[in-house]
């Protein structure tokens, strides 16, 4: 039992990414549902039909059975879902068509028109799953009204076909209303996750990454190092003497300090720099592919620009000063020991007297 409920579940999965909310694994999970689901019913009805010794409705379920059975394979092999929803829907419109135009076992073959509507919309969506159904409704009405059913390999009276006609017409507008408002909902979902996702990252006073962000960038950074051997530079970054400007000019001018200085390092740095706020008023950048002699070189324009950044309170400009420690990340060092290096570079140009940078590349 468990072993089935394992191989079911394998089945289903077939081909899911990992991401997690992503619409086209709603798709394919989609396609390996229906592909299971129409291969066992269609083989069933299949077998019934055989038994009631109607060999042509038999042969064209069993057939269709095995194309249910295709449309997984196809979506296993190739992982291309429009081509495995296309295969699956269309030869379910043609087996309906089918059944409509025979009739199916005992006239009831119409009756399982009605699982069309969801299912082009479970598998095309709103605009393609209308469209769908519109040209089924249309053949279907075409083959059933033709010279009053002069196409037909059965008898369906007017009213029966009138009403087959009005409750498909109901069921594709109900299973429409229901697919807007889940995509709506979807949407609605993702833009909040994905808002949510983002506000995790970032620092709210900055906007630059936050502590938790930038150990998971460096985290991918080191291992492309490891990969792709490259030089990685750290410095960790110091406002001078922030409690004193806190104290003197108040918290809110404190916070209008945070912000300019994390616009001056973006200008400094470069687009695959990584710059974060690393806590409080203390700045971590990440920079690849940079020896410590061009982080040192930074380090330095770092000191030139926030010694001319115009920081107004009332009328006054105050000067602002930073200090920092610079170290290299190697492949083979862990990230904590490099961070730790560099603090402690922060932590020597601090007792030196401040506005300085010292460097591993001095020892
Ligand atoms: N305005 C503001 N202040 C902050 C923020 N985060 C931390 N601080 C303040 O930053 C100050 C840091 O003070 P200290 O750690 O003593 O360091 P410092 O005064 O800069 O002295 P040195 O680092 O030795 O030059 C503290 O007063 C914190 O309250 C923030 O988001 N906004």
């Amino acid at each position: 039992m468990l072993k089935l409920k394992a191989l079911l579940t394998a089945y289903f999965q077939t081909g899911l990414t990992d991401k997690k909310y992503d619409d086209s694994n709603r798709r394919i999970y989609v396609v390996n549902l229906f592909s299971f689901v129409g291969m066992v019913i269609t083989g069933l009805m299949s077998f019934n039909a055989f038994i009631q010794q109607d060999y042509l409705l038999a042969l064209v379920l069993f057939i269709a059975s095995i194309i249910y059975f295709s449309g997984y394979l196809l979506q296993k092999k190739t992982h291309n879902t429009v081509l495995s929803t296309a295969f699956i829907l269309y030869s379910l419109i043609f087996l309906m068509i089918y059944l409509v135009y025979s009739g199916g076992v005992n006239n009831t073959g119409p009756l399982w028109i009605f699982i069309i509507p969801p299912v082009a919309l479970f598998m095309h969506g709103l605009k393609r799953g209308v469209i769908d159904n519109l040209v089924f409704i249309v053949v279907i009405s075409f083959i059933m009204f033709y010279q009053n059913g002069a196409l037909l390999d059965t008898e369906y009276s007017f009213q029966f076909k009138t009403r087959l006609i009005y409750s498909y017409l109901t069921v594709t507008f109900l299973s429409s209303f229901y697919e807007f408002s889940r995509n709506r909902t979807y949407q609605y979902t993702l833009e909040l996750s994905k808002k949510y996702e983002l506000l995790a990252k970032l620092d709210p006073l900055t906007k630059l990454s936050n502590r938790r962000d930038a150990l998971l960038l460096l985290e991918q950074e080191h291992s492309k190092q490891k990969r792709n051997p490259m030089n990685i530079s750290l410095i960790l970054c110091d406002v001078d003497k922030f409690k004193l400007i806190n104290d003197t000019y108040g918290h809110n001018f404190g916070d209008k300090v945070l912000i300019q200085l994390a616009e001056c390092f973006q200008n400094a740095l470069r687009e695959q720099d990584i710059i974060s706020r690393w806590g409080g008023e203390e700045f971590l950048f990440i920079l690849p592919e940079t020896s410590l002699r061009d982080a040192n070189i930074l380090a330095e324009k770092i000191h030139r620009l926030v010694r001319n950044l115009q920081c107004q309170h009332d009328k006054t400009t105050i000067h602002i000063t930073v200090s920092m420690g610079i170290s290299e990340l190697t492949a083979t060092q862990r990230i904590r020991d490099a961070i730790n290096i560099a603090d402690k570079c922060l932590y020597q140009a601090k007792v030196s007297g401040r506005n300085q940078t010292i460097s591993t590349l001095a020892e």
